[in-house]
């Protein structure tokens, strides 16, 4: 089912600044999906549609983007890692680069805005309508920033349950270059992410809306448990 948010802030349009331009469009998130946009515009669009939006959680290594991979292969999902999404702006040299670089290599958390500026902007510009949030929200912040200002909740929540042994193994084994996969960033993300990402899950689970996945096996073991999840979803009839 689709949920709307009370909200006090408002979805800026055509990609303006949330800060700069609230009055320039009042339109929160899921009216600008729902808005009627005429039939030549809309071409292939699906944005007619109201989002279905699912958060992928789980601690540094419990395999997230690996198994997104595979939902966005069998369900047509489109995949926004926010940890891709900083990355990006890191390489692009963008004017929060270095401060986006120094926080990711202490372990800690990016400012929110900025965060869910990029998902945004990323939303804004799909065809789809069907999108894993991965790695967002890391913290109650996250969660509760991402609602003011989008107007929308998750429909489900993924949460990939790995022990930590297992994601110092993975991440130390992953080898795609990345400045925070090392033992001492590790140690730290392990600590920032019982700190204020396991309430996240907590939060979810008390809403009904956590499928909790047992992170541990093969990949295809793993995706045994999260097929299902998706399978069993009626993408229109959860719709209003
Ligand atoms: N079930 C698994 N068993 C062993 N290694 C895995 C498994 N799932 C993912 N990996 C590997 O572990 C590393 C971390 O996986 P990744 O999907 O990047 O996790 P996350 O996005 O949660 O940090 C990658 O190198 C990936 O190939
Ligand atoms: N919501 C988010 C997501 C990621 N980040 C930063 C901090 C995280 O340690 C890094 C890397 O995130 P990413 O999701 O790519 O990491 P893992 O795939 O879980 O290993 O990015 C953030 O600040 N806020
Ligand atoms: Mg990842």
């Amino acid at each position: 089912m689709w949920r709307r948010v009370v909200s006090a802030s408002h979805f800026t349009f055509a990609h303006k600044s949330i800060a700069n331009n609230k009055d320039v469009c009042k339109l929160k998130f899921w009216e600008a999906f729902t808005t009627e946009i005429p039939l030549k515009e809309k071409g292939t669009f699906q944005r007619d549609k109201t989002p279905f939006i699912t958060f992928v959680l789980g601690g540094p290594g419990s395999g997230k983007g690996t198994q997104c991979m595979k939902i966005v292969e069998n369900f047509g999902f489109t995949h926004l890692s926010a940890g891709d999404l900083l990355r990006r702006e890191i390489a692009s040299n963008s004017a929060d680069g270095t401060m986006i670089l120094n926080t990711i290599k202490e372990g800690k958390i990016v400012p929110s805005e900025l965060t869910i500026r990029l998902i945004q902007k990323e939303m804004e510009s799909s065809d789809n309508y069907k999108f894993l949030i991965d790695g967002f929200p890391r913290s109650e912040e996250n969660r509760i920033a991402f609602e003011q200002i989008m107007g929308v909740e998750p429909d489900i929540v993924l949460f990939f349950d790995c022990p930590e042994d297992e994601m110092v193994k993975r991440v130390l084994n992953r080898n795609q270059g990345r400045v925070d996969d090392n033992i001492v960033t590790i140690k730290k993300r392990l600590k920032v992410f019982d700190a204020l990402n396991l309430p996240v899950v907590k939060y979810y689970m008390e809403k009904g809306k956590l499928y909790k996945i047992k992170a541990v096996g093969t990949v295809d073991e793993i995706y045994k448990q999260v097929y299902p999840v998706f399978a069993s979803l009626n993408f229109e009839q959860v719709r209003e």
